[in-house]
């Protein structure tokens, strides 16, 4: 499905980040999963489009995106990729409706094809969002929002599925319908899918695969279908990840040792 080998720098007049990961995967629904700032968005960014990358491939479905090699950088409107941002990133002005026709017209062409006003409507009915069509955005819940800028981004029967946290800004119960939700699409539509979380719970319950970012690299790649390997990234990641022990806080372990009568190691 998704081959990715690429390098690429950033930098601002103070700082720079380098990014170098590969990964590859036929799995349906992959997990970049890691620390904040680790470069998986990114990532997304590259695949999409949005990033050109200094050096490397990046191939989807036997398709070449980015080759630096051989001097291919397929524009990202032509890349056949359905973006969702964490933000849901909808139009204000615009209804429901013409939120998730979005990406199908253009200013030379106002309005969607007689098929694609059909699929857009499929996708209001499989959403659950047909009475709320003509609706504006702000009118609606967190998770209807979500719904339709997940509408949205199937609406150009894209080869891939990019999320980006989609459930980042729910609470716990709408993440809960929300992966539902998600889980059912990907199986109706059958689209791949490749989403940033920081939750282990989106992990577990919806990918098959998982790879580990730190400080700009792919550092592992843990199968979600073999039973030790969930179990590692249950224990390991619902755990909160290890405090720096900086002098200060070494001192201050030691006074409270002290304190509660234990003796230092
Ligand atoms: N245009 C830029 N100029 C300089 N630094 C940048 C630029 N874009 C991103 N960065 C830095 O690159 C690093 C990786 O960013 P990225 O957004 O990919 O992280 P992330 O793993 O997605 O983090 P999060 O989980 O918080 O979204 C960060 O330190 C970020 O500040």
């Amino acid at each position: 499905m998704i081959d990715v080998d690429v390098r690429l720098s950033v930098a601002d007049r103070n700082r720079r980040f380098d990014l170098a990961v590969r990964f590859a995967t036929d799995a349906p629904f992959a997990a970049l999963y890691g620390p904040s700032g680790s470069g998986k968005t990114l990532t997304l960014q590259a695949i999409a489009g949005l990033q050109r990358p200094d050096e490397g491939h990046i191939r989807l479905d036997g398709r070449t995106l980015y080759d630096s090699a051989a001097g291919i950088h397929v524009p990202p409107p032509q890349r056949r990729i359905g973006y969702l941002f964490q933000s849901y990133a909808l139009f204000p002005h615009l209804s429901v409706r013409e939120n998730i026709s979005f990406g199908l017209t253009s200013w030379h062409r106002r309005r969607p094809s007689a098929p694609e006003r059909d699929h857009v409507q499929a996708l209001l009915d499989s959403f659950g969002l047909a009475s709320m069509a003509d609706s504006r955005p702000h009118t609606l819940s967190g998770g209807q929002q979500q719904r339709v800028a997940l509408a949205r981004a199937l609406a150009c029967q894209p080869q891939v599925l990019l999320l980006d946290e989609p459930f980042a800004s729910l609470n716990p119960m709408l993440r809960q319908a929300l992966r539902q939700d998600l889980a059912r699409v990907r199986s109706t539509w059958g689209i791949p899918a490749l989403m940033i979380t920081h939750d282990v719970d989106d992990v577990l319950e919806l990918a098959d695969v998982a790879f580990v970012y730190r400080q700009g690299q792919v550092v592992q790649e843990i199968n979600l279908h073999d039973a030790s390997s969930r179990d590692y990234a249950r224990q390991e990641w619902a755990s909160p990840p290890p405090r720096e022990q900086s002098p200060l806080r070494q001192k201050l372990h030691r006074m409270l040792l002290g304190a509660g009568g234990a003796r230092e190691a």
